[in-house]
């Protein structure tokens, strides 16, 4: 059996139009759904491995990407949303009820990925976005019960569907990061 990832990538990456316009992201509950409006495409979107990023039941990879902080906006039940985890870097906005993040926002000024929100294409209602374009966080799978003698098998499955797989983010991020602090050091 070939390993599962997450649903919205074990049969194949699903590329996105280019021209994906934005949509409403829904949560997962059965009434009173927490609807999010997203304007425009998403950028960088990526499997994370981490624990903190929220997975749909059984997925052992979170698929997350982000959007300028401006393009979000709550659009139904926000009074069902509660943050995750006030004190990590990224406030996770998540629903009560069923337990689905909707949205991931950083409110560091200083942080070099300030201004832009997480969100999870697969709660789109509509087709087209991005698709996934690499794997990060990979070995933080271990943290949540992976067997570390899975890694292997799980890191030549990313690689059979096109995700490059990498322990951190990928080198493009981990540069405009670097960047950002070499900046701040020299200001
Ligand atoms: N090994 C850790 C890694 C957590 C981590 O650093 N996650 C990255 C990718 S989402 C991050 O930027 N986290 C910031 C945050 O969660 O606020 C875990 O799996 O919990
Ligand atoms: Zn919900
Ligand atoms: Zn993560």
């Amino acid at each position: 059996m070939t390993v599962a990832l997450h649903p919205s990538i074990d049969n194949g990456l699903k590329q996105g139009t280019g021209h994906f316009a934005g949509g409403t992201l829904a949560c997962k509950c059965k009434d009173h759904q927490v609807k999010v409006a997203v304007k425009g495409d998403v950028a960088h979107n990526h499997a994370c491995g981490c624990t903190k990023c929220w997975k749909p039941q059984g997925a052992t990879f979170s698929v997350v990407a982000v959007v300028p902080r401006q393009n979000v906006s709550v659009l139904e039940n926000g009074d069902k949303l509660e943050i995750v985890d006030a004190s990590a870097v990224i406030q996770r906005h998540a629903c009560k009820a069923c337990g689905t993040h909707m949205f991931g926002r950083i409110e560091n000024k200083n942080h070099p990925f300030y201004g832009l929100d997480f969100i999870h294409p697969e709660l789109f209602q509509e087709q087209g976005s991005q698709a996934p374009q690499f794997a990060a966080f990979v070995s933080s799978v271990i943290e949540s019960g992976v067997k570390p003698e899975q890694m292997a098998g799980i890191r030549a499955r990313l690689k059979e569907i096109g995700l490059e797989p990498y322990d951190c983010l990928s080198p493009a991020l981990m540069d405009a990061i670097a960047t950002h602090v070499a900046k701040a050091k020299a200001a």
